[in-house]
């Protein structure tokens, strides 16, 4: 696909890390014993105003009778912009959320009352084209329990619509921060799933180019929930050199505009542990020239907090998903055999790094949804992600 432009895309700075703030916000409300009902926990109370100054209150019952009615306002907007032969077999319920060049809705089959998601997307003009080809391509390809299925398409004209598995479970952070404990072996079971998932990928020949938290989501609330790879619209088969991808997570050599292969998606998994373990980014920087310096000099620390608890094995794995070099980083099935995952961190201490992760998380997360405020009021359509 045409990643080579740099060009930016809308609407993904909405995403993304904001999404964990209102989790944390609401996490830290419960534990303070705030006895706020717990559907408020997954959601919808946001702006760090409100949080602060709650306006006044109509009753619950009224508050809920005026969200019904805005969810049935928005449900019938959303409706109407479905094909009828799609809406003749799936009742739409309510909207997920909206992608660059989708939407993405809760759906029931007609006949067999089950739930599945459909993402819609435009396939007029030829970026949303390119993607929506993208993704496709892979997940007609794949069947995985760590990858997110595709149940059957709609292909018209103007729009493509995918049914796919219904993931209800969250992103992988916002569990982080929801179950108020996390451990090192907690850490190596998410990343054995995502691992399982992405080393299926890589031996179908695909790259996912895209890896980042926010694409990887549980498949249900459940503690024994499978995690599932999502969101394959910057997928390539074979080896590649467009630069694409987020910011954060692009391995030095897509930077540097050599070819490259799958072993990109392992720096991304190496970024993704570090988060997950620290609530930190390795990477990161106000600045994409600096933050791009970091990245091509793979300048990164485990300074701070909670790094002096983790395991040196832990840091081990890091680091060997994190060298310049792609040729040396671990590849997916190496790296589910490295014994900080095989053993599931039998070694390190179990203690919880909850805390530290949150506090790291939300700082982090108050940092950038104020830049993306900002950016927000300049330009409407500012994002973060590369294509
Ligand atoms: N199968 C699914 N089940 C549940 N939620 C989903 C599913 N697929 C996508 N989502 C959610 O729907 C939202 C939109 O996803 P989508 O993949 O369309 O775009 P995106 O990845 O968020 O943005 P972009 O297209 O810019 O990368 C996201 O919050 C995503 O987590």
């Amino acid at each position: 696909m045409g990643c080579g432009t740099s060009k930016e895309l809308p609407g993904a700075s909405k995403k993304g890390y904001a999404s964990v703030v209102q989790s944390l916000v609401a996490f830290s409300k419960a534990r303070d014993g705030n006895d706020e009902p717990k559907k408020r926990a997954r959601g919808t109370w946001f702006s760090s105003s409100s949080v602060k100054d709650p306006p006044i209150q109509a009753p619950i019952s009224q508050q809920q009778e005026l969200k019904d009615g805005r969810q049935q306002h928005k449900v019938a907007k959303y409706k109407d912009k479905f094909d009828p032969r799609v809406t003749a077999r799936y009742d739409i319920k309510a909207l997920i959320g909206r992608g660059s060049f989708s939407r993405v809705v809760r759906v029931e089959h007609r006949a067999t009352r089950q739930p599945f998601a459909i993402k819609m997307m435009e396939v007029e003009a030829p970026e949303g084209r390119e993607v929506c080809a993208s993704e496709l391509a892979v997940l007609q390809r794949v069947n995985h329990s760590n990858v997110i299925q595709l149940i059957e398409v709609f292909q018209f004209p103007q729009r493509v619509y995918m049914v796919l598995e219904l993931a209800t479970g969250g992103e992988l952070l916002e569990r982080v921060v929801s179950r108020g404990h996390f451990t090192e072996r907690d850490a190596t079971q998410a990343l054995r799933m995502v691992l399982a998932g992405v080393g299926y990928l890589h031996n179908l020949g695909v790259t996912h180019r895209d890896l980042k938290p926010e694409n990887i989501l549980y498949y249900h609330p459940g503690a024994d929930s499978r995690l599932l790879v999502t969101d394959f619209g910057l997928a390539s088969f074979g080896s590649t050199k467009t630069t694409c991808g987020t910011p954060e997570y692009m391995a030095p050599e897509v930077l540097l505009r050599k070819p490259y292969t799958c072993a990109v998606d392992m720096w991304a998994l190496g970024v993704i542990a570090y988060i997950v373990l620290s609530g930190s980014m390795p990477f990161e920087d106000d600045s994409r020239t600096r933050l791009y310096r970091s990245i091509v000099r793979g300048k990164y620390s485990f300074h701070g907090e909670p790094w002096p608890s983790v395991s040196n094995l832990a840091k081990d794995f890091i680091q060997r998903l994190l060298p310049l070099d792609p040729a040396t980083r671990l590849t997916a099935d190496q790296a589910i055999r490295h014994p900080w995952v095989a053993t599931m961190a039998a070694s390190s201490s179990m203690r919880n790094l909850h805390r530290s992760i949150s506090r790291n998380l939300r700082q982090r997360t108050s940092r950038s949804s104020s830049r993306c405020l900002s950016s927000t009021a300049a330009s409407s359509s500012s994002s973060n992600k590369l294509t």
